[in-house]
């Protein structure tokens, strides 16, 4: 006897560009190059167990779904998007229970032409993603996150570690000053008891709110990473969650994943030469990784 324990499917990697004219001047335009990912939970077991397809909606309407309702409907900003895409597919399908949605935006900005943003053309400045995802179930409960991924930083000096706990494995110098790299994953949780129904996400989205934290999450991550003179990776991850959690209320909870890309200084003493924080090997591997979770209250660490 075996039984199925769990099932989800739907469509990844579907991606578009979305083109918004200014009404007033259809010149000057906004664009989003978006990859969306949609998976459905609900009443498919047939589909598996019995190879009976009538319960599924094809992942190709999945796909269409994603790109009609991209054209019809304002994606700016993903939250948007993602709320609407949730609530679709509950209304629309009587035997879907819950989906998960993820959305990432790729970054494209306007740049200077003659010291003035150009209306309609951009450059991509790295890899850099904007993120949303949402779990939604048919009782109404989400869970809605926004981040930031592949953020790539590094500053040359502003960076110390040591003073970590010695044992008879451990070769690495204690440095006061070194360099620090990273690829920034951050992702903050929405409080949905403050913003209430999932249609109210859209309305907070037109009002400015996950623009507006976007922006403030981006901006901390950037000027702490420049201004605090980091102790270590874990110290100032920590601070820049704090103040992300206090400048943005409707946030729950925020967490940073960050490898620590190292570079390692060369040893020239064999030539005679010193090496004052000139020279290093930007090595590929091993990475340091290093995460954490900060929310407003106490919970119970496993
Ligand atoms: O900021 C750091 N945190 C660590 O935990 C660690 N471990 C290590 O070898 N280098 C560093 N740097």
């Amino acid at each position: 006897m075996v039984e199925l324990q769990t099932s989800t499917y739907g469509k990844d990697n579907v991606k578009f560009l979305k083109v918004k004219k200014d009404p007033s001047n259809p010149n000057v335009h906004q664009v989003m190059e978006a990859t969306v990912k949609i998976l459905l939970v609900g009443n498919f077991d047939i589909a598996y167990t019995e190879a009976d397809n009538s319960p599924i909606v094809p992942t190709d309407t999945v796909k269409n779904t994603i790109l009609v309702e991209a054209k019809k409907f304002d994606v700016f900003p993903i939250e948007a998007f993602i709320a609407h895409l949730g609530l679709h597919f509950i209304k629309k399908y009587s035997h879907v229970s819950g989906i998960d949605i993820e959305i990432s935006q790729h970054r494209w900005s306007k740049y200077l032409v003659d010291g003035k943003l150009h209306d309609h053309s951009y450059l991509k400045d790295g890899e850099e993603l904007r993120t949303a995802s949402l779990k939604y179930k048919r009782s109404g409960e989400y869970v809605l996150k926004s981040g930031i991924k592949d953020l790539t930083v590094l500053k040359s000096t502003g960076s110390m570690f040591y003073g970590f706990h010695q044992c008879d494995y451990t070769t690495l110098k204690p440095a006061t000053d070194r360099i620090l790299s990273t690829d920034v994953d951050s992702v903050w949780e929405w409080d949905s008891k403050k913003i209430g129904a999932l249609s109210n996400v859209i309305s907070q989205a037109r009002a400015g709110l996950f623009d507006s934290a976007y922006e403030a999450a981006r901006e901390t991550t950037l000027k702490l990473f420049a201004l605090e003179k980091s102790a270590s990776v874990q110290a100032t991850m920590y601070n820049m969650c704090e103040e992300i959690l206090k400048q943005v209320p409707f946030i729950a909870t925020v967490s940073y994943s960050l490898p620590n890309k190292h570079y390692f200084l060369i040893d020239f003493s064999w030539k005679g030469l010193e090496n004052d924080n000139e020279l290093f090997y930007p090595s590929p591997h091993p990475n340091g990784l290093i995460k954490c979770t900060v929310g407003r209250e106490k919970k119970a660490k496993f």
